[in-house]
């Protein structure tokens, strides 16, 4: 799922641990393996920023899932990774201010919206203001943050490829709210309808999806959903606020030939219109199977169904959490200088 932004000879379609082209010994290049672990829990663009920042340390990544949520520290703050680094084999990945699964469940389970990415609403300046101000007495990794959208994030995630003579423009709009393998398996369907694709995602803006989708829909922003759908490999473009009506304006603009829906419900447009009606009546209108039943409604539902053991497992996370940050903190104090910034990338 995965897209690396700058490319890698693990495109070459080498195997690891081979060499890659016929040239001199001396010229031969070793494949450098890297391997990195985690929980991945809900993936969110946050693990997507950290896989694309290993993608690009070597040639070929091997991720490793945990099967608890546990933290990679000890809690005198000595790390699971200190033989590799004692062997000069550890790198560190920058962490993504401002996204955590946490933070993501608490927006599910409050039925907040401060989150909505809207200028007029008060809700979100209190939240955009409140970035970098952990609670007090809170662990700075679990918690809840605020994420700021840039430039470089979005160039650091985008293909940058423009549409060459030959490709078959497709376009497709939605949601795309905590971007999940249904998703990516609809992507990759709309992928495989051409031999040489370029697909455009139309990203709906918050007051859009909040208007079809109700509740506290989306539960992440336009700014979050951006990335999210951005790090997908099927994807070359996004549409940041796509009209919910798919017109005539847009398939001019983009010179698109054909527009894909999933077998998902499709909410009329305010006036009661088909938002398709118009690649409908050009008879470039294609309703494609996923193959994938799992829905925004289902993640969101599991979360709620489990939102005791949830608290339970935040609270025994973030005290441990603590005591590896005092820990560091004393270190810090005592002038020692040993590492211990992995827990950082927690
Ligand atoms: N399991 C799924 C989930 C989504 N989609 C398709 O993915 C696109 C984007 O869906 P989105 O606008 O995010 O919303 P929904 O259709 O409501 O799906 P979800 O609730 O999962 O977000 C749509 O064409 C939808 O039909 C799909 O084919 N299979």
């Amino acid at each position: 799922m995965i897209k690396n932004g700058h490319h890698t000879s693990s495109e070459s379609g080498a195997e690891p641990g081979s060499t890659v082209g016929a040239c001199s010994p001396e010229k031969r290049k070793r494949v450098v393996r890297v391997w990195c672990d985690g929980c991945y829990d809900m993936v969110h663009y946050g693990h997507s920023n950290q896989l694309r920042q290993a993608k690009a340390m070597g040639d070929y990544l091997v991720v490793g899932v945990h099967t608890d949520d546990d933290i990679t520290l000890t809690v005198d703050g000595k790390d699971t990774y200190d033989e590799v680094k004692r062997m000069g084999r550890y790198r560190e990945c920058k962490r993504t201010q401002g996204v955590s699964t946490t933070d993501l469940v608490g927006r599910m389970l409050l039925m907040t919206k401060a989150h909505h990415s809207n200028i007029d609403n008060s809700d979100y300046q209190q939240h955009t203001d409140n970035f970098g101000k952990g609670p007090k007495g809170h662990s700075p990794w679990t918690g809840v943050s605020q994420f700021l959208q840039t430039s470089q994030k979005i160039i650091q995630f985008a293909s940058g490829k423009e549409p060459q003579p030959g490709d078959t423009i497709i376009y497709v709009a939605g949601a795309f709210d905590l971007f999940h393998i249904g998703h990516v398996d609809f992507l990759e369907t709309v992928y495989k309808q051409a031999e040489r694709p370029y697909v455009i995602v139309g990203l709906h803006f918050d007051q859009e999806v909040n208007r079809y989708k109700g509740k506290n829909y989306p539960i992440m922003n336009v700014h979050e959903r951006t990335l999210s759908v951005l790090a997908c490999r099927y994807v070359s473009e996004v549409v940041i606020g796509a009209p919910y009506a798919v017109g005539k304006d847009l398939l001019d603009h983009f010179k698109v030939d054909l527009v894909c829906h999933g077998k998902t419900e499709v909410f009329p447009d305010k006036d009661g219109a088909d938002p398709y009606a118009e690649p409908k009546r050009r008879g470039i209108f294609r309703t494609l199977d996923s193959g994938n039943g799992l829905t925004t409604d289902d993640i969101v539902q599991r979360i709620i169904e489990n939102r005791l053991q949830f608290e339970a497992r935040n609270q025994k996370k973030e005290a441990k959490e603590m005591a590896v940050f005092e820990a560091m903190k004393r270190r810090e104090e005592g002038g020692k200088s040993e590492d211990c910034a992995q827990a950082a990338a927690l």
